[in-house]
């Protein structure tokens, strides 16, 4: 049923909303009849109406689904709901649309991760018989600004399928006023109501702060990584999971002198034992400069802006790193929960600030929902993406989906690592916690890929597989794989572990030679 056909023909606000441009802006009656041919964005009206009629009161919307948050989660519910059901929804960003993903996340990351998979490719060329130079001049200047503009171009993209899909977007402010009212705060002050049945949040989150040492505020964080617009000689970063480890291993390749403090002995310590050692390994082969058991205790900019990282070991010694370009935090994320209403709107929060949802991501309030990054359990932008889909299936889909929910079990996540992790189901530990150390076998093998052939012993990497099965039908419910390519042999395999694999499946599909992944079909 499309849900369009039974709202109320559009209200002056409304019809004015989707006015193209503030020019064309006169009298209602034009924008009545610019509306349906004009992009659904309501900003270049309400600053016309703010400057030319100061004392009018708050344009007031109407929509089956406000959405709180342009990021992942709530582009893929917004869209899914208007598009595939007929909802009418409007979305709400007050920064650039495609979220922590799109803008500060995983594309230019990934971007990012290519530039350093080149720069080691380009080192590696020498040893197939490329009169290469070692490492080739890399302008990270060049390769920022062309990195900038590809996402301002999916910025576009994103705002023109919002529009293609019928999705209103406001840019600004959103805050709930209470359980069915959403106030929009947009860039010029002027403020939209919108009553709203149903109500999204899905604001996601922001870099955790600094420890509280002297000097902190003179670091970055990863937002601040993606700003960095000339090549560090020299990088000092702090933490120890998937960000950390992805900047460290990103800088390393680049050329930069890469300092990494972790407070344990590995790091990636939520993996599997095989990832965390084999991988933190590695990375001092490769020439990262490990402080493992260390603690950044204070920092201190000179006059030419460079700065000194002092860091205590575990017995207490303190040590310093100077002349350090940038200093990155990257010690985890926070739900961005505050100053949105959702006290006065009774929706409770977990003593870490996450929203407390259902498995259906409905929140303590009956009509809002919550999910992706705000909700916490698994910060991944498939998974946002997957809640907010199944979420619109559920609220304004047919009746077979009345029960539409994500499974946030295996769940296959990669870490753009060097070399590349990839991980899905439980680890050792958790298998023997969960199953007993009787009940599970652990398959493993370590091998040099073939790309290493031609390569002088000291520039082989390592590859290490670890499949774990649990009973005697041997299902698998753990695979960590680490080593060339492993991000993209990973989702196959997610597909063949959430259909209930056992090893003797695996074993079933002939192998496909020579391949890194044919080993994980032939493990004894
Ligand atoms: C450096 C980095 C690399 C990453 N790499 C990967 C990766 O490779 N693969 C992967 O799967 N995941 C990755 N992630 C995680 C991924 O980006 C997040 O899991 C995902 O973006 C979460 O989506 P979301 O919709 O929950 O929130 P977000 O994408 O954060 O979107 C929330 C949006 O809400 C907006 N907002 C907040 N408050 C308000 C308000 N009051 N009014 C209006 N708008 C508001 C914010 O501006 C934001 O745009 C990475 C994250 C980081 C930081
Ligand atoms: N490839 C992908 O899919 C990516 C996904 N993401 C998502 O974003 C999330 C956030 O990433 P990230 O910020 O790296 O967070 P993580 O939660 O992955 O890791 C943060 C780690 O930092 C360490 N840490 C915490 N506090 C301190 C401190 N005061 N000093 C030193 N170290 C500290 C902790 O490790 P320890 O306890 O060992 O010290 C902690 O586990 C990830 O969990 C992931 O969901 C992010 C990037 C890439
Ligand atoms: N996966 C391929 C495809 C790359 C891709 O999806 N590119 C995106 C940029 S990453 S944009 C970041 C992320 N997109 C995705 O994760 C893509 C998801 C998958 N294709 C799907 O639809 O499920 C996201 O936050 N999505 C929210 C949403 O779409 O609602 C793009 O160009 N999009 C243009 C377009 O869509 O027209 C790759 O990594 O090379």
């Amino acid at each position: 049923m499309n849900l369009l056909s039974r709202l109320p023909p559009l209200s002056y606000a409304a019809a004015a909303s989707q006015l193209p441009s503030r020019a064309a802006v006169t009298t209602a009656a034009a924008a009545a009849a610019s509306a349906a041919a004009a992009p659904l964005r309501i900003a270049s009206l309400s600053r016309h109406l703010s400057t030319s009629t100061p004392t009018m009161a708050p344009i007031t919307r109407e929509a089956d689904y406000l959405v709180l948050g342009g990021g992942s989660g709530g582009l893929g519910s917004a869209r899914m709901a208007s598009a595939r059901f007929g909802a009418k929804a409007i979305i709400v960003e007050n920064k650039r649309l495609g979220g922590t993903c799109v803008n500060v996340g995983c594309v230019p990351k990934k971007v990012t991760y290519n530039a350093a998979a080149l720069a080691e490719a380009i080192h590696d060329a020498k040893s197939y018989g490329f009169s290469v130079k070692e490492t080739a001049p890399f302008d990270w200047t060049t390769f920022k600004n062309k990195r900038d503009a590809y996402v301002k171009r999916l910025n576009g993209i994103y705002e023109r399928n919002l529009n293609n899909d019928k999705v209103e977007y406001l840019h600004g402010w959103g805050r709930l006023l209470s359980k069915n009212q959403v106030e929009v705060t947009q860039d010029d002050g002027t403020k939209v109501l919108v009553n709203a049945k149903k109500i999204l949040v899905a604001v996601g989150g922001k870099p955790t702060p600094p420890p509280a040492i002297p000097g902190a505020e003179y670091g970055i964080d990863s937002d601040g990584f993606f700003d960095i617009d000339k090549q560090p000689k020299k990088v000092a970063i702090v933490g120890a999971g998937y960000i950390a480890v992805e900047f460290a291993g990103m800088f390393n390749a680049l050329g930069t002198e890469t300092h990494l403090f972790i407070r344990g002995n590995t790091f990636l310590r939520h993996f599997d034992p095989m990832i965390q050692e084999t991988v933190t390994n590695e990375y001092e082969r490769l020439g990262v400069k490990l402080h493992r058991k260390s603690n950044a205790s204070k920092v201190e900019k000179d006059a030419n802006g460079k700065l000194s990282v002092t860091y205590r070991d575990e017995e207490g010694n303190e040590s310093v790193v100077s002349d350090v370009d940038h200093l990155i935090w990257a010690v985890g994320r926070t739900p961005e929960t505050g100053g949105i209403g959702l006290e006065e709107a009774g929706v409770k929060l977990d003593d870490r600030g996450y929203i407390v949802v259902d498995e259906y991501q409905t929140s303590s309030v009956d009509n809002i929902y919550a999910l992706g990054d705000v909700t916490g359990p698994v910060e991944l932008t498939p998974v946002a993406i997957a809640a907010g889909r199944r979420l619109a299936e559920r609220l304004f889909g047919p009746p077979e989906f009345s029960s539409a929910k994500i499974s946030y079990e295996n769940v296959p996540s990669v870490v753009f690592a060097h070399p590349e992790v990839g991980s899905i189901g439980l680890t050792e530990p958790q298998a023997v916690e969960k199953y007993g150390k009787d009940n599970i076998k652990v398959y493993k093998t370590s091998f040099t890929a073939m790309y290493y052939a031609m390569m002088e012993p000291d520039q082989k990497g390592p590859t290490n597989y670890k499949l774990i099965v649990a009973g005697p039908e041997e299902k698998v419910v753990g695979l960590h794989i680490m080593g060339q390519g492993s991000g993209e042999m990973l989702q196959g395999f997610g597909v063949a572990i959430k259909m209930g694999a056992t090893k003797a499946d695996f074993d079933s599909c002939v192998a496909i030679h020579p391949t890194s992944a044919e080993e994980l079909v032939t493990l004894k």
